[in-house]
């Protein structure tokens, strides 16, 4: 075998809280993590040396500052790799819109290359390589439906709740995660989800108590300054959703519904304003 494709799935956070600030500026967080059908394709295919990238997406680096390109490096120097690769990535997921698209990328990388080159790494080795990469990696190791800790690094899965109806729409506007966090401060935030109360609404598949008690607290953040995120909320719930909630430092909005018909009919109509709208559905 000399190439792989893999799917890289993006992420909604269906909770997002922050818990505390460490020394080094990163934030402790508890969140509910839930991976989508929507994805990129990543194509792997060994070469004599080097990295090579390639997208189709003008927004995305095609050089050593892409993400994917970090991911195999540093997998390649911690395996002692000698050989190279090319890495083709078909971008579907939006870019800088809260969904994780790099970090599954780099996550498909670290897969892929331990695949393709045999090098034989357990899933908890490529876990740590992740950590090194971004705080998202880790959990686009294993998707699914996820608590993430620490600073996203610490995984408890909990019940998959595979099959909702999902509509994302992200507005013309790019936000940085670090601008998120730095801007974001803990003692504004007045009402912090209720996790353990989350968890078992998924056990249960209570949407409803779900979508009625979650939060992002990072909205605290993005929503006095891009008033469209609120605008985006509103909209999908008037449009019939059970729940509207930012997806990680945004400005995805992503919509819950109950059925693929309600959804979709939300989603003809969310797609006539100038945003960009996906249905898609958990995975
Ligand atoms: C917003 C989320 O996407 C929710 O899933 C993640 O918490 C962010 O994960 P990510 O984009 O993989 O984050 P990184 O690439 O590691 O870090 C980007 C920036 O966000 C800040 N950051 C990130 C994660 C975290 N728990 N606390 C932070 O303060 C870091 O200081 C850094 O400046
Ligand atoms: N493979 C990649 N895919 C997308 N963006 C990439 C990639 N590599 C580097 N980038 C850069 O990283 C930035 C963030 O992109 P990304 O789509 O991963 O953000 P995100 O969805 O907000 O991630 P997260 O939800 O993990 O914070 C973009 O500005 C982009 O130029």
């Amino acid at each position: 075998m000399n190439s792989i494709e893999l799917e890289a799935r993006a992420k909604i956070n269906l909770s997002l809280d922050v818990t505390g600030r460490r020394d080094d500026g990163y934030h402790t967080v508890k969140m509910i993590m839930q991976t989508v059908a929507l994805h990129d394709r990543v194509m792997l295919e060994t070469a004599r040396e080097g990295i090579e990238i390639q997208c189709n997406c003008r927004w995305v680096p095609s050089n050593e500052s892409n993400i994917a390109y970090k991911a195999a490096k540093l997998l390649m120097e911690t395996a002692g790799v000698k050989t190279g690769v090319k890495i083709v990535i078909d971008k579907r997921i939006p870019v800088a819109a809260g969904l994780a698209g790099g970090s599954s990328d780099a996550a498909a990388v670290l897969k892929g290359l331990n695949t393709l080159l045999e090098l034989g790494l357990s899933t908890n080795e490529l876990i740590r390589v992740a950590k090194q990469i971004g705080a998202d990696v880790p959990y686009c190791i294993l998707g699914g439906t996820m608590l993430a800790e620490g600073i996203g690094e610490i995984l408890t899965a909990l019940s998959p709740l595979k099959g909702v109806a999902v509509v994302l729409v992200k507005p013309k506007i790019g936000v940085s995660t670090a601008w998120v966090y730095s801007n974001l401060d803990l003692k504004n935030i007045s009402r912090h989800p209720d996790t353990d109360l989350l968890i078992s609404a998924i056990k249960n598949r209570d949407l409803s108590t779900l979508c009625k008690n979650t939060q992002n607290v990072l909205e605290t953040v993005t929503i006095p300054k891009y008033g469209v995120i609120q605008r985006i909320k509103d909209t999908l719930m008037e449009l019939g959703a059970i729940g509207s909630m930012m997806s990680g430092s945004g400005p995805t909005v992503f919509g819950v519904f109950k059925n693929a018909g309600t959804a979709e009919r939300a989603y003809r109509h969310v797609r006539k304003f100038n945003w960009e709208c996906i249905l898609t559905s958990t995975y």
